[in-house]
């Protein structure tokens, strides 16, 4: 195998790589704000045309479209399809990969343009650029380099390349489910490389949780109300929306809602074991964070309750005052946003049942005349693999040869809406290979992917595929 070759060609070829990220990270192909839907459009046809211009076999699938909150539809982002080879005698992955973005604006607290892929001492700062964009060019380079060297690839190459991954994945489930018997028939196995390592040992990912979106509307007056004119008079929107998101989770992470943490089964002592003996220093978690209490002290609670227990989270509220100034208003009608991470034996559709129960009894109690309106808005499952599956045992070995270390195996707090439905419906073995670093700030301000791990990363997925290819075929 010709890692040497493979290996130097990827390191003399880092400048490009860098400048493609570049382009890439320029586009803001943010999939939350229907007003960049274009963007996100934009960005599907890039990678499309790069695939196409490494000669796969490529489509642009219609999806369908997506229904808005306020009764109008929009056409839903293509999803990008491509195969590099179809030799049965070998086998044949399928990448998964996203390319839209979470929002990001400078003044949200960026020290860089968010759109400017900005290098600084080998960290490349820009949204998406570790989610995920860095990963998934990292994957079409590891193909391109295999074909610039002429080495046969070890195996055939398919990617779904998909614009929705931030907002739940909309439209792909019935996509694969269309598709199961075409394109995803000779597929054997799908790889997945959107999330991050812990520390700085690099890992295998064998988890990821679920979520569940809520929207919670409380509406009261026709309009806003001057609240010196009004206030005391009015039964305030706001005040019952804070009431009731109060009752979700107490101080110390117990989540309130009937049933939830009912349905996760403890610990077992073999995951505690396997917990305990994982490198996570939490000194430098919560130095990076910038925080210095968490809500657990030991490594083992703090691992457990990122990767395997269900936490809630309340995001934001919508038609709240949140500009600077002192605007003295009583907003009319206000919606709140909250998630809830998911783990395996929850189901999106209890968990929606639960969670709608659970906030209309509470609001019956507080007598209001206002009206209470609550909605699961993405219902994303968790998932969970075989670590002793041959598709781990390749990954241990390519981690081996790129960076002489065992991987870390680890799961995941995040959420990839789809793994679960690729599991379940095509019947695949999954795997997670993240590249990522455990600082990289997704979805936060300063996104960053460092050089080394994009780099490196892409060493590590060309050595990958050759080790997947050593996997025996039946
Ligand atoms: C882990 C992955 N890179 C990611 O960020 N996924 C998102 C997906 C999601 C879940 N609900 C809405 N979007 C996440 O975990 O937040
Ligand atoms: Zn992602
Ligand atoms: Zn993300």
């Amino acid at each position: 195998f010709q890692l040497d070759e493979l290996t130097k060609y990827i390191d003399s070829h880092q400048e490009e790589y860098v400048q493609t990220l570049r382009e890439w990270v320029a586009v803001e192909s943010d999939s939350s704000d229907v007003l960049k839907r274009s963007e996100v459009e934009r960005m599907m046809n890039i990678t499309a045309e790069k695939l196409k211009a490494m000669g796969g076999n490529v489509e642009l699938v219609d999806i369908g479209i997506q229904e808005l909150p306020w009764g109008k539809t929009i056409p839903l982002p293509k999803v990008v399809t491509a195969q590099f080879g179809s030799d049965p005698a070998k086998h044949t992955v399928c990448v998964y990969g996203h390319v839209d973005v979470q929002p990001a604006k400078k003044e949200d607290g960026w020290a860089t343009e968010p759109y400017n892929l900005t290098d600084i001492n080998g960290n490349l700062y820009g949204r998406g650029a570790s989610d995920n964009k860095a990963p998934v060019l990292a994957w079409i380079h590891t193909v391109q380099a295999y074909q610039a060297l002429d080495i046969e690839l070890p195996v055939n190459v398919k990617f779904v390349i998909e614009g929705m991954e931030e907002t739940g994945s909309n439209g792909l489930d019935a996509m694969i489910v269309s598709q199961n018997d075409t394109f995803f028939a000779d597929v054997d196995y799908i790889i997945i490389s959107d999330c991050g390592w812990l520390s700085r040992r690099p890992a295998l990912t064998y988890g990821t949780r679920g979520n569940c979106y809520f929207f919670a509307e409380v509406e009261g007056p026709k309009q806003d109300l001057h609240s010196g004119v009004y206030g005391g008079t009015v039964i305030e929107p706001m005040t019952d929306l804070i009431g009731i998101l109060d009752t979700l989770i107490s101080p110390s992470g117990k989540i309130l809602i009937p049933g939830i943490q009912e349905a996760v089964s403890p610990l077992s002592d073999e995951e505690w074991k396997m917990y305990q003996d994982i490198e996570f220093d939490v000194e430098n978690y919560k130095r990076k964070m910038g925080v210095n209490r968490l809500m657990y002290s030991s490594k083992v609670d703090l691992l457990a309750h990122r990767w395997r227990y269900p936490t809630v989270s309340i995001h934001g509220i919508e038609g709240a005052f949140s500009a600077p100034g002192t605007k003295t208003v009583i907003p009319a009608k206000v919606i709140a946003k909250f998630s809830i991470r998911q783990v395996p034996n929850m189901e999106p559709a209890i968990v929606e049942k639960q969670v709608t129960d659970y906030l209309h009894a509470v609001f019956g109690r507080r007598k209001s005349p206002n009206k209470l309106k609550v909605t699961m808005v993405i219902g994303a499952k968790p998932w969970l693999a075989d670590t002793q599956h041959p598709l781990y045992e390749a990954g241990r070995e390519a981690v081996k040869k790129v960076f002489k270390v065992d991987p870390d195996m680890i799961r995941e707090g995040g959420t990839i809406p789809i793994a679960k439905t690729f599991q379940d419906v095509t019947r695949k073995s999954i795997i997670m290979l993240p590249i990522g670093a455990f600082d990289d700030g997704l979805h936060s301000q300063n996104e960053k992917m460092n050089r080394y791990n994009y780099i490196e990363g892409t060493k590590l997925f060309v050595a990958y595929l050759h080790e997947v290819g050593l996997i025996k075929k039946y």
